[in-house]
């Protein structure tokens, strides 16, 4: 279960173009919700809400000025490291070594992870079936596409099983085969009992996966609860509708 309270984070941009001139952006305030085991979480917020920000704490590779992180009740900055192992977190940079194949690629971060050598070596088979990338696995990944990088990528978080899952933006740029094959691999991490929570610009994505939704704005909570329930509290018929209405109550649009 992943706890995340109170969660305060500020930035120092450079104001316009003066060299010495700084400005403080506030990315998040008081930001608190709950991720819990053998269910999906999704992040929704429009451009610059602060998902990126929020999943990049909670991955322990920010520090956040305000509030804690708790992973199974445990302060991630408490034991960093161990909770890292337990982590697989597909980050907004999806780099991949050029010159290794993508089997390659996927075995490095699993010795990475200290994964025995033979259970790796299955557990790559198990994942490339999976994903369908029985074709591109032996291919060194300079030039791959899109998707095929993606599959690649997720393969790699995966590789030493983690039991939290975090996800940004999973399905961004993937063709609806390639998506579909996405949202199968995060069912998948559900039926398994491993707590996920991805960030998503896509509401029928969102709507069909999540079980919690946490609608975020401008650095701040504005609606969480089950598609169902936001739908509900904000008495609109889809997902979209409700996502506009939530954001445009947070603005004072609505009342
Ligand atoms: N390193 C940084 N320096 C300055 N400002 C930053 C930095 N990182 C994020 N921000 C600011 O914090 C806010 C939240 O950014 P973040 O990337 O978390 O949003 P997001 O919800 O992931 O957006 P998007 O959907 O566009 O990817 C934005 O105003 C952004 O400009």
């Amino acid at each position: 279960m992943i706890e995340v309270v109170s969660i305060g984070k500020r930035f120092r941009a450079r104001d316009g173009r003066w060299i010495r001139r700084w400005r403080e952006v506030t990315a998040l305030h008081e930001v608190s919700f709950t991720a819990q085991p053998g269910q999906i979480t999704g992040l929704l917020g429009p451009n610059g809400a602060g998902k990126t920000t929020l999943l990049r704490i909670i991955a322990g590779v920010l520090q956040a000025d305000q509030g804690q992180i708790l992973v199974d009740g445990v302060a991630i900055q408490q034991d960093l490291l161990r909770l890292r192992s337990a982590m697989g977190v597909l980050g907004d940079a999806k780099g991949l070594y050029q010159r290794l194949t993508a089997r390659e690629n996927i075995r490095y971060f699993g010795q990475l992870h200290g994964v025995p050598a033979k259970l790796l070596a299955q557990r790559i088979d198990q994942l490339i079936d999976q994903l369908g990338m029985a074709g591109i696995a032996d291919r060194p990944t300079a030039g791959f596409s899109q998707g095929e990088r993606m599959k690649t990528a997720i393969a790699r978080i995966l590789v030493h099983d983690p039991r939290i899952v975090l996800l940004d933006e999973p399905t961004n740029g993937l063709d609806i085969l390639a998506t579909r094959s996405m949202r199968d691999v995060i069912r998948g991490l559900k039926a398994a009992g491993k707590t996920v929570l991805f960030s998503s610009h896509v509401m029928q994505e969102v709507g069909e996966l999540c079980d919690e939704v946490v609608i975020v704005n401008r650095g701040t909570v504005a609606a969480v609860g089950s598609p169902q329930a936001i739908l509900a509290q904000s008495g609109q018929a889809s997902l979209e509708d409700a996502f506009v209405h939530v954001l445009g109550s947070a603005e004072g649009l609505f009342t």
